[in-house]
């Protein structure tokens, strides 16, 4: 059993149109990947209560745009402090039931609760347009409504920060959200959903459903009363998802996988690099779509930055999220090992050598080292899927112009990190690199006040920062007619 401050905010149900369903026996159990124990249980929905949520969202939406946008701030200003005064417990839930180290799972619910706090503050500057007419007696006026009613639908991976992501300006426009999280992470979306009520948010604003993801997303994906899709996830899904919305024309927000170049050049900080290396490729036990996925050596520092980085990762242990100094937790299931055991075995065999880690943890379980890889080359797994997992494998380069075309040799374009102290060379790496999002001289780039997003197969849209609002509203052109100069009494 999770030790909490406040027990309620493990809840064992799905709230949909403002009623809370608790799980019959056809309940679904959330399990703790560092132990496999049951956490709890959550109930197994479908069709109809999909389209419950969707009809009481659409109700409440209706209210909620009409509150003024000073009303919706202090709303979702009272839900980021509730987030930071249980960050302990919401840093719990999350840690048992995604795996991570709670330092690490409370550092998310601070990232996460860093969202709502932005676009409390965004939700009252959606400013509108007057522009100069094209004729004496018209005036032209541009103003911006929420798009309406939002389907999200998010992964295992930060089972807080991508749900807030998403809420924080879909809410702040005047919009209305049906969630259907992760089934991995249920507990972490349906306390924030606690939390939400006790800030003030309209029964029926906000449902999270849990259940069959494919029947419940077929739902949000086919209802016509939903007027956008917002999803994270793999491109795969994302793709699927796209196709199901096409009929009813939805609008679509998707942050999806992604093969992160790391690039370190030979005038690079070396000890910076490692410490960026560490960071990039290493967050939440590489489980994360912005994670270094290739990692891009110049020739002329590769030893030493190889000999570096595995003295330095030797030092972090492995093990139960909830013990003390552990940097790294488990993975979140069988899967994940198998297709981290899966690129390592085949890049030892296609010539790579393990410096350090390469296989399961004595832990057992979903327990893998931390593994780096030297002498990796370009026909390896590694170079081209997207691990997502603690796998570090090191490429050796010659010329910037050999890895610029190396690094963009991918399907992906989310996120991209690249060493250098040359300003020249900068300004040349960071225009040529065909990413959404370019991190230099740095491992770690995510934060609310950022556009955050992908290009290419990496999916489409920005969120966080002050575009982010925008892919939750409309904009409307007001042509007012007939202003002719007033008759002479
Ligand atoms: N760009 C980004 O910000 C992120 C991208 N990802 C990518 O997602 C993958 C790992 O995360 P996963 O959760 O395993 O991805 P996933 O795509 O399998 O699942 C994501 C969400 O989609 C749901 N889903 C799965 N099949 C569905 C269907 N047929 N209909 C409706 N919903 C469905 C899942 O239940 C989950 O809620 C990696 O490729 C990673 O790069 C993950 C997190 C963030
Ligand atoms: O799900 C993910 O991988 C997140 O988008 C990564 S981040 O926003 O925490 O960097």
């Amino acid at each position: 059993m999770i030790k909490l401050n406040d027990p309620t905010l493990l809840r064992q149900a799905a709230l949909v149109g403002g009623q809370w369903i608790e799980p019959d026996d056809t309940g679904l159990a959330v399990t703790n990947p560092a132990t496999g124990g049951v956490i709890g249980h959550v109930p197994n929905l479908g069709t109809d209560e999909t389209r419950s949520a969707i009809a009481a969202a659409q109700t409440a939406q209706k209210a909620w745009t009409k509150r003024t946008a000073k009303d919706r701030a202090q709303v979702l200003r009272r839900w980021f402090d509730l987030m930071m005064d249980h960050q302990d417990d919401l840093g719990a839930i999350l840690t048992a039931e995604q795996g991570k180290p709670l330092t690490e799972a409370k550092g998310e619910i601070a990232y996460g609760a860093s969202f709502i706090e932005w676009f409390a503050e965004e939700a009252r500057r959606a400013y509108g347009d007057v522009t100069p007419g094209h004729a004496p007696d018209k005036r032209i006026i541009t103003i911006k409504q929420p798009i309406g009613v939002v389907a999200a639908i998010t992964p295992w991976n930060f089972p807080n920060a991508m749900i807030t992501r998403k809420a924080g300006p879909a809410f702040a426009a005047g919009c209305a959200m049906v969630l259907k999280p992760a089934s991995q992470t249920p507990f972490s979306a349906i306390a924030l959903a606690v939390l939400g009520e006790r800030a003030g948010l309209p029964a029926g604003l906000f449902s999270v459903i849990t259940g069959s993801a494919r029947v419940i997303g077929a739902e949000m994906t086919g209802n016509p009363t939903v007027q956008k899709l917002t999803f994270t996830g793999s491109t795969e899904i994302g793709a699927m998802l796209y196709a199901q919305c096409a009929p009813t024309i939805k609008k679509l927000g998707l942050e999806l996988g992604g093969n992160a170049p790391f690039i370190v050049f030979n005038d690079a900080d070396l000890d910076a690099a490692v410490e960026g290396a560490v960071i990039a490729k290493f967050r939440n036990n590489g489980q994360t779509c912005v994670c270094a996925n290739r990692i891009y050596v110049q020739a002329g520092v590769y030893d030493a930055f190889a000999e570096k980085l595995a003295s330095k990762v030797a030092t972090l242990p492995t093990g139960n999220g909830f013990d003390e100094g552990i940097v790294f937790g488990p993975l979140i299931d069988q899967p994940a090992v198998d297709k981290v055991a899966e690129h390592v075995s085949d890049a030892t065999s296609k010539g790579a050598t393990v410096t350090l880690g390469g296989k399961a943890h004595a832990l057992g379980g979903t327990f893998y080292e931390p593994t780096i890889l030297t002498g990796v080359t370009a026909d390896m797994a590694v170079a081209t899927e997207e691990t997502f997992g603690p796998v570090a494998p090191l490429f050796k380069f010659d010329t910037e112009a050999e890895v610029v075309a190396a690094a963009n040799d991918t399907e992906f374009g989310l996120a991209s990190y690249f060493y250098s102290r040359d300003l020249a060379r900068v300004w040349r790496v960071s225009e040529a690199l065909e990413y959404g999002m370019v991190g230099i001289n740095t491992g770690l780039i995510s934060t609310a006040e950022a556009p955050f997003g992908g290009v290419k197969m990496s999916g489409l849209g920005r969120e966080g920062s002050r575009y982010g609002l925008d892919d939750f509203m409309e904009l409307k052109y007001l042509c007012m007619g007939g202003i002719d100069a007033a008759e002479e009494a």
